[in-house]
């Protein structure tokens, strides 16, 4: 009889638009590689006093250390909140959870300097909730001289590595990131630049909206073909891996400096090219690193921007890219839970003593069990 362990994994990333959270049931038997059910799910939006708050923890600013321990712990009852609700949905006791695994919110991610900070209080977290919590999962990559990013691929391997076919798995959040995952095992991994952070942004502040439905608005403008080439010729593009960015690079103020050039820009032509410059970048990456790879697919929540994925997928053909672009749905996870369940799928690997990470992927100078225990 394999044994089970329900874990949660709890993911808020670079979009900053609130917390998924899954309860997942791991069983194993005989050494085998887990077995993972999605058992359910939630999602609770940030109030909109949080997400400004974690904005403005993105730079540098007044009195940060405090406003930061203040967020942190707001940031933990939600993420509370988020446990309670799967529980009661599921009529789980927090006693039959093994731990909860929690990202927290990026507010800086320097690897180059050392440090990566997700910002959290998840000793308050296990108070709150009487579980064991398992947190801060990328500093240990990062001390061992790695990018603490992306750690999706190990995950993504376990979930839907094939050994017959080459994949990639394309991860369009606030950031994007891909795996490519070989059929022998080997694996690459590396953020490829913005998902929505930029198109999220912009589309914000001049349509007030949190982010382009469908991408609509994009679909309806001009691609500014100089713009983009501007866009394109960003250095860290060219950066061969491992490499790992986030809002620290890829802010309103660089939009700012590639607008300056272009004064007099139609909005709508603005939100074109940068859908479009998202999804080049994406296929880009993909024609470099996965050449032969004949299934993309497609992860957070740019997949269910219907423009983006078209444009991606034309993008793809213009590389003469043999890959088809589909959702992650059609491998049994929904696009919106990849992520959460990939920090369950760390939390486990933590319990188990398991390294997390991929040095191939990080550039870490070897394997490491990742996160700390706050013991309920
Ligand atoms: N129907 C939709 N149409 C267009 N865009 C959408 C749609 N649904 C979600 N999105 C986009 O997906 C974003 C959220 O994606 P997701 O939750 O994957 O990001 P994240 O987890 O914060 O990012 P990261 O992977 O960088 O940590 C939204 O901000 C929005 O831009
Ligand atoms: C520092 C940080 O929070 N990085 C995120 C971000 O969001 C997407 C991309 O950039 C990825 O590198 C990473 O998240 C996923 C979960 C990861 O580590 O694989």
């Amino acid at each position: 009889m394999p044994e089970s362990q329900l874990i949660i994994g709890l993911m808020s990333g670079t979009s900053l638009d609130g917390v998924d959270g899954v309860l997942a049931a791991f069983s194993s038997s005989d050494n085998a590689p887990a077995h993972i059910d999605t058992v359910a799910t939630a999602y609770l939006p940030f109030p909109p006093v949080l997400r400004k708050e974690l904005m403005r923890l993105q730079a540098p600013g007044d009195n940060e250390i405090h406003r930061e321990a203040l967020v942190a712990n707001q940031l933990a009852e939600l993420y509370a909140e988020c446990v309670d609700k799967l529980l009661s949905e599921t009529s789980v006791d927090p006693t039959q959870v093994r731990a909860v695994g929690v990202h927290g919110q990026t507010i800086r991610h320097r690897p180059e300097l050392g440090y990566t900070r997700q910002t959290n209080n998840p000793a308050l977290i296990a108070e709150l909730c009487g579980v064991d919590v398992i947190a801060d999962f990328r500093s240990r990559d990062i001390a061992a001289g790695g990018q603490g990013a992306p750690l999706v691929p190990a995950f993504h391997q376990a979930v839907f590595g094939n050994s017959d076919t080459v994949r990639v798995i394309a991860n369009i959040g606030g950031i994007s990131n891909i795996s490519v995952l070989g059929c022998d095992g080997d694996i690459l991994g590396f953020d490829t630049g913005p998902g929505n952070v930029l198109m999220d942004a912009w589309v914000a502040e001049h349509r007030g909206v949190a982010y382009d439905a469908n991408g609509l608005w994009a679909s309806g403008g001009n691609v500014v073909y100089a713009l983009l080439a501007d866009m394109q010729a960003e250095p860290y593009l060219a950066v061969a891996p491992p490499k790992s960015t986030g809002r620290d690079l890829f802010h309103r103020a660089w939009l700012a400096q590639k607008l300056a050039g272009f004064p007099n820009l139609n909005a709508q032509d603005v939100q074109a090219t940068l859908a479009t410059f998202t999804a080049t970048t994406l296929a880009d990456a993909i024609a470099q690193n996965a050449r032969n790879a004949l299934e993309v697919y497609v992860c957070g929540g740019g997949a269910y921007n219907a423009h983006l994925m078209q444009l991606l997928q034309q993008a793809l053909g213009e590389r003469n890219h043999p890959g088809l672009v589909h959702s992650t749905d059609i491998l049994g996870v929904s696009p919106n839970h990849v992520e959460a369940l990939a920090f369950a799928w760390l939390a486990y690997r933590h319990i188990n003593r398991e390294a997390g990470n991929l040095s191939a992927v990080t550039g870490a100078k070897g394997s490491r069990v990742l996160g700390a225990l706050y013991p309920k």
